[in-house]
């Protein structure tokens, strides 16, 4: 019986560990956005196929692309602070495992997108898992300041793929829940930039405040927070949303300029940890207002 529990528990860890490569808590987001993507796209129920096996899939694949960036990444993960403790640096899984794993998971989410859902998702995926597991994580992140700006469009592809899951094709309307996405990406990492800025420094990887410097990039935040800000107007003012989707916007982006103004104006590091913190929330509750929004219209 105490055999028993052990192998189970020791399983259990096992199982945590391959967990923890998919990075859930970003893949946890991304999915989320991808789900009211789903709901935008249609005005009364969403397929229940479509919902399900859409959802799966494209989790499984995000989970994948997070997983080839723990295994390339996993010598200068080990270097810094915020990443040691992901499972290929303390050794708790090893690279063959990880390639195993990520084949597995991902290949299951595409033959699921294609077979269950529509090859037209299953393709947007693909070029957004190569986007970010092979264009970002491999040739944009280590060569310039400019990765997050351009590796940030995958990151903002998920609620596209959610529409595509549901209708077969990409609208204008999609493309406006990318844009904010795409927009939103550089305040949310160069924030965090800016407070993880030494360790950056130390791997050699070219983040905007190390190459330069933080007023530079404090400026950038500012930038794209109004870039942001006039994208998020957007889905009302082409009446994709209502008012109540106005209202929300309006008030998640006078907080988002506050901060953006205060990092620009009166920095300090947990100034900026807080207003990475925020862009985390921000994100989730205005896609959570645009759901509300398409129920609720007014
Ligand atoms: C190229 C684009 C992106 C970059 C470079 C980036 C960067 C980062 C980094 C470095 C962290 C880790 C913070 C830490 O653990 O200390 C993080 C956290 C996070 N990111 Fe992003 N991000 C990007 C896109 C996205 C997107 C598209 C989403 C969701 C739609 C997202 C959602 C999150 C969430 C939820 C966390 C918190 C994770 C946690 O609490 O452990 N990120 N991001
Ligand atoms: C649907 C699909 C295939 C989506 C793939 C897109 C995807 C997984 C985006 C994640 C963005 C992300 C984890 C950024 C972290 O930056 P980083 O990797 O530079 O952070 P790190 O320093 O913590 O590794």
């Amino acid at each position: 019986m105490a055999t028993s529990s052990i192998a189970w528990q020791q399983t259990a860890s096992r199982m945590q560990q391959f967990y923890r490569l998919t990075k859930p808590r970003v893949v946890s987001l991304i999915v989320f956005t991808a789900v009211i993507g789903m709901f935008l796209a249609v005005p009364g129920a969403v397929p229940l196929n479509a919902l399900i096996f859409g959802t799966v899939g494209i989790a499984l694949v995000a989970g994948a692309a997070a997983a080839v960036n723990c295994l390339v990444e996993q010598k200068i993960d080990a270097i810094m602070s915020r990443t040691r403790g992901r499972p290929l640096p303390r050794g708790t899984v090893t690279s063959p495992e990880t390639l195993f794993f990520l084949a597995l998971i991902g290949g299951t989410g595409l033959l699921m997108l294609h077979q269950l859902v529509n090859p037209l998702t299953m393709w947007l995926t693909l070029g957004t898992f190569v986007g970010y597991a092979i264009i970002y994580t491999v040739v944009l992140k280590p060569n310039t300041p400019q990765n997050i700006v351009i590796g940030g469009a995958s990151g903002a592809m998920p609620p596209v793929l959610g529409w595509a899951a549901v209708t077969g094709e990409v609208s204008a309307d999609a493309l406006l829940l990318f844009l904010i996405i795409f927009a939103w990406t550089p305040p949310h990492f160069w924030a965090l930039a800016l407070y993880r800025k030494l360790e950056y420094a130390k791997v050699g990887m070219p983040m905007l405040p190390v190459t330069h410097g933080d007023k530079f990039t404090r400026l950038h935040v500012l930038l794209y927070t109004l870039i942001l800000i006039a994208v998020t107007l957007m889905p009302y003012a082409t009446q994709m949303s209502g008012l109540i989707y106005l209202v929300g916007a309006v008030v998640l982006d006078a907080v988002f300029l506050y901060y953006a103004v205060k990092i620009y104006l009166d920095y300090s590091d947990e100034l900026a940890r807080r207003a990475f913190r925020y862009s985390i929330l921000y994100l989730a509750a205005l896609f959570a207002v645009l759901l509300i929004d398409h129920y609720i219209r007014f």
